[in-house]
């Protein structure tokens, strides 16, 4: 039988991706997708609206579903209330939304405790394997003897509405924790003084249509490592999606990342 699978943020740049790879697979079959109230895509095919065949499923709000598992794309405000339906209904999450507030993502890990949740700022299995390997240099780095300055530079399109990248947030944890580094520093300006060892600095840049860059560098003396992954369009997010969604279901409660999906 395949999963029945719901998308919330069905419109989106990624809803659309989601819709288009979903409907094309055959363990899947889509029963819901969802949008705003106010959105003026309600009514319309999610197929079509998705640039693709009809699927016989009209955008809708937030309802009664027979969706065994929902992923998220949408926008913080609105990814709370879907993990409140969630909840409700007992339905597996995955959340790739990104932005939330720190209360937010504490009533995502409580709500965890009730139902199986996947929250990843990034479903890409490249970017998942540079995390791995950004621990692994951090360890490697944590004490080189010149220091090691990290900086995190991330590269997306100009509608992103949050900055700097989940993404590139959750990098900068993943440094932290490796390195033993306190200082999150974003953007530079004015007469600074000289960075601290203790730093990791994030710098966001917005610019046409890019769908997601990230570069670590470690910066030593006499010698530069860069990590640096990029994406060349929106389908390599929207099949870890899928992936993270169909590996979810029958999970018990508990909180995943693509750390557990991928088996990094
Ligand atoms: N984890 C990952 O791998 C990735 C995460 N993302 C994240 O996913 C999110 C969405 O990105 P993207 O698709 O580019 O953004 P879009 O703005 O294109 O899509 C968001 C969608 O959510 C809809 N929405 C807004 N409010 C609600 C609501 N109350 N209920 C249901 N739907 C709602 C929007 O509708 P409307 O336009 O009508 O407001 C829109 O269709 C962002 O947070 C982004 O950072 C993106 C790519 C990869
Ligand atoms: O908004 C985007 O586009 C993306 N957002 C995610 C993030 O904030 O990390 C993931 C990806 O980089 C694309």
């Amino acid at each position: 039988m395949p999963i029945k699978l719901a998308i919330h943020g069905a419109a989106g740049r990624m809803g659309r991706r989601v819709v288009a790879l979903a409907s094309q697979d055959k363990q899947i079959q889509i029963v819901a997708a969802l949008e705003s109230a106010g959105s003026h895509f309600l009514g319309h095919d999610a197929g079509l609206v998705a640039g693709g065949e009809k699927l016989g499923v009209s955008l809708s709000v937030v309802g009664e579903s027979a969706a065994d598992v929902v992923i998220d794309f949408s926008v913080p405000d609105a990814g709370i209330a879907i993990v409140d339906h969630c909840l409700q209904s007992k339905k597996p999450l995955v959340i790739a939304t990104t932005g939330f507030e720190p209360d937010q993502k504490e009533f995502i890990a409580a709500a965890a405790e009730q139902i199986p949740i996947v929250f990843a700022p990034s479903m890409s299995t490249a970017v998942n394997l540079v995390m791995k390997l950004t621990e692994i240099a951090g360890k490697v780095l944590k004490d080189y003897p010149s220091g090691v300055d990290v900086e995190i530079i991330e590269r997306h399109h100009r509608f992103k509405e949050d900055a700097p990248s989940g993404t590139a947030l959750k990098f900068g944890e993943i440094v932290a924790e490796a390195m033993g580094l306190t200082d999150h520093v974003h953007g530079r300006e004015g007469r600074t003084g000289k960075r601290t060892p203790q730093e990791i600095g994030y710098h966001a840049v917005r610019t046409g249509d890019n769908p997601g860059e990230h570069t670590i560098v470690f910066g030593m003396l006499g010698e530069t490592i860069e990590l640096r992954v990029a994406a060349s369009n929106r389908d390599c997010y929207a099949q870890g999606a899928i992936l993270a969604a169909k590996w979810l279901v029958g999970r018990p409660a508990g909180m995943y990342g693509m750390k557990e999906v991928l088996g990094l």
